[in-house]
């Protein structure tokens, strides 16, 4: 489960991993400000481990290898007993052959395991003199760390005073839960200050400021209980000789915050077998816990085992941390896009440079709604640090804003609904097109109505959103059914407008049949794709009638698009077939039917389509600058659809494969393009002679 070590080659790559790994754990445990992800942090310390195993004569005295924090972090506080890290598992093999290698060293099997969640924050040792809280200790280098007292009062679940006059030391994790992350971050921000990019950073950074103008709160959850040097003789003893889970229970019984009241307590286990199990629980459970972490600590639980045991300089033997995947990785937000639901709610989704996590690949992450993305200062370009919890939609946690180069640019926010253009209601977090569910309904209705499909003026976005929320359309056929009593009842609807509109509708009915399967909106096929369906297949029900194969007849329509087509036209039926009872015309004129197997040799089915004997068969044609004389008034789709009518293929850029240019006045590029080829150029009114019984 675990990414592969990072490799190295020689002595020099060596040196520099351990350099980089020595700043990068410096600025992790100083202030969360690590240019790593942890995942890579980890890969780099394999890869030093690896080479250093080969070469053993070699090791730098700087090498993380082997420490508290990978030596990067002194203190000046001795820890009366130190303050370890933990060695790693990664598979229930290795955790199996940890189990039996500590059998062998205590002489017998563990008797009783811990299984706790390992929480993602940093340790810190709390002392209660006579039950107040008097002084907080990080773990530095496990010998000695510093003094962060003045956090006390910061941190939930820490008390001021215990449930008991008593003297004692109590260790745990102090972390931001996903809200108080958020929180933190917002507050920040809104002091000018740049955001964290995870909670374990900013539990890092909070932790060890001093003199905050603002104070933002954290989270504490103990998970070890020993005596100090004044604590009374007899409690010392009974601390000495309990087993963790005991300890644990005495702690809460103090007041102390533990994982006992959270989705993942921790619990005992007899056997290995138990204790994995309770490891797949804990993942199972990881992506909907409020605060992160990172493994499940396994303990040897009575003291005794423990004592047996031992320690090294690094780490106990007798606790190990079973490491699940990382679910973070920093990666560039290229950019935001805006989707709007079924639901009318738009939202913003962020675009990232392809990242790996947890074996899959990582392109897209919700960013929740504007506000967040607000209140997470986050910018195009950014480093961000994205989060995937099992099969939880990644999201966006925070910019890495000290990789910031000064070249990033802010987010675009919409100002009309991205889909059918309408305003949008802003007055909630999360951002909705005033259209709501009918959103999709208007940007399909004012898309068929639109100039290169029905062209039906009068019916412009305005007018559609007045008829979708009268209840008068609920679908493009119910256009075709308006009365002029129905339209005379909307606002701002005269009788001049009602009968323009009416007679618009009405003058639509006969648009060629590639307009009215454009306006269908069938995804894949746009103007010119529609025009070569319409143009091979004739009439709608010979379009109707393809199957995938057929379909794939079409030029252009290849094996993956012609079933999604096909599937789509029959979801359409019922319209098309209320369409087509409403008047609407359903043929191409100037095109023939594909002679069908019915009606001769299979074979000869493909010619079918192709318009026979036009002034430009066989010919590709591109349109550039402004049209004059007879063609003035065309549109470049109604150029495109006069070219297609008289045999030829209409294009967009010049190529080598295009035969004619139309060059009207203010042509550029394209037709520089096509002088440079040597391919032949036309004005507009040469072209409309040469299409003269095409044209209108
Ligand atoms: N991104 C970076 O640049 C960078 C740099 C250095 C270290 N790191 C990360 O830090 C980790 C190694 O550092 P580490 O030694 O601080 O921690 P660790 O992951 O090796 O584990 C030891 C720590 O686990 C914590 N812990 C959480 N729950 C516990 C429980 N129930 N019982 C006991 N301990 C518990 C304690 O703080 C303890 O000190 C690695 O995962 C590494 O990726 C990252
Ligand atoms: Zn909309």
């Amino acid at each position: 489960m675990t990414t592969p070590a990072a490799v190295i080659v020689d002595a020099a790559a060596y040196a520099q991993a351990v350099e980089d790994a020595v700043k990068a754990s410096a600025a992790y445990y100083a202030g969360g400000t690590s240019v790593l992800d942890d995942d890579t942090y980890d890969r780099l310390v394999r890869g030093i481990a690896a080479w250093e195993s080969a070469h053993p004569d070699e090791v730098l005295p700087d090498s993380p290898t082997g420490k508290v924090a990978g030596g990067a972090v002194e203190g000046d506080v001795p820890h009366t007993v130190p303050m370890l890290s933990l060695d790693n598992v990664f598979s229930p093999e290795e955790f199996t052959a940890w189990t039996a290698s500590l059998a062998r060293r205590i002489g017998h099997d563990v008797t009783r395991f811990d299984v706790e969640p390992k929480l993602d924050g940093l340790a810190i040792a709390a002392r209660y003199t006579h039950g107040r809280l008097t002084r907080l200790i990080t773990r530095g280098d496990g010998t000695a760390g510093e003094d962060v007292s003045h956090a006390i009062g910061t941190v939930e679940g820490l008390p001021a005073e215990l449930a008991e006059p008593v003297t004692v030391e109590v260790r745990g994790e102090v972390l931001m839960t996903t809200a108080q992350f958020e929180h933190a971050n917002e507050v920040r921000t809104a002091h000018g200050g740049q955001p964290f990019a995870n909670p374990r950073n900013a539990a890092a950074g909070t932790l060890r400021a001093k003199d905050r103008a603002y104070t933002v709160p954290m989270t504490f959850f103990g998970y070890a209980l020993l005596p100090l040097p004044g604590t009374e003789e007899a409690l010392a003893a009974r601390l000495g000789e309990a087993a963790h889970s005991e300890l644990m229970a005495r702690c809460a019984e103090l007041g102390v915050n533990t994982t006992a009241a959270t989705a993942v307590p921790g619990t005992t286990a007899e056997t290995a077998e138990q204790v994995l199990a309770r490891v797949k629980e804990i993942a199972a459970l990881r992506a909907e816990l409020p605060f992160g972490i990172d493994g499940i600590v396994v303990k040897a639980d009575l003291a005794a085992d423990q004592e047996a045991a031992g320690s090294g300089s690094r780490a106990p033997r007798w606790a190990i941390a079973y490491k699940l995947p990382a679910v973070e990785k920093i990666t560039r937000l290229l950019e935001v896009e805006w989707n709007v639901g079924r639901t009318g709610i738009i939202a913003p989704r962020a675009v990232l440079e392809p990242v790996e996590i947890d074996g899959s690949t990582i392109t897209y992450a919700t960013l929740h709604n504007p506000a967040d993305i607000t209140r997470r200062d986050l910018r195009l370009g950014d480093h961000v640090m994205v989060h995937r919890a099992g099969d939880v939609i990644p999201r966006v946690e925070a910019p890495v804003a000290h990789l910031r180069t000064g070249e990033e640019r802010p987010i675009v926010f919409p100002e009309v609904c991205p889909r059918c253009g309408s305003a949008i209601d802003t007055s909630e977090q999360r951002w909705r097109c005033e259209n709501g569910r009918n959103c999709h309904l208007v940007a399909a209705l004012s898309y068929a109505a639109g100039r290169d499909q029905l062209d039906i003026e009068g019916l412009g976005h305005t007018r559609v959103v007045q008829l979708v929320e009268a209840g008068l359309v609920a679908d493009l056929a119910d256009v075709f059914a308006l009365t002029r009593d129905q339209l005379l009842t909307l606002e701002r609807m005269g009788e001049t407008s009602t009968d323009n509109l009416l007679a618009a509708i009405g003058a639509a009915k006969g648009q060629p049949l590639s307009r009215v399967l454009c306006a269908l909106g069938v995804r894949g096929t746009g103007r010119s794709m529609s025009r070569r369906i319409a143009r091979y297949f004739a009439t709608m029900d010979h379009i109707r009638g393809a199957d995938a194969e057929a379909m794939q007849r079409v030029e252009g329509i290849g094996t993956e698009k012609a079933p999604s087509i096909v599937a789509e036209l029959t979801e359409l039926a019922p319209l098309i077939d209320r369409l087509a009872a409403a008047g609407v015309n359903m043929t191409e004129p100037g095109a023939t039917p594909p002679v069908t197997a019915d009606d001769t040799d299979a074979d000869t089915g493909a010619q079918g389509a192709e318009p026979v004997g036009g002034p430009l068969t066989g010919m590709a044609v591109v349109v550039t600058g402004a049209m004059t004389g007879p063609l003035e008034k065309l549109s470049r789709n109604q150029m495109n659809e006069l070219i297609e009518r008289a045999g030829g293929r209409s294009s967009s850029s010049v190529s080598k494969k295009t035969t004619l240019v139309v060059a009207g006045e203010g042509a550029g590029s394209k037709r520089a393009k096509a002088e440079d080829l040597g391919i032949r150029l036309v004005t507009p009114d040469e072209f409309a002679t040469l299409v003269a019984d095409y044209v209108g």
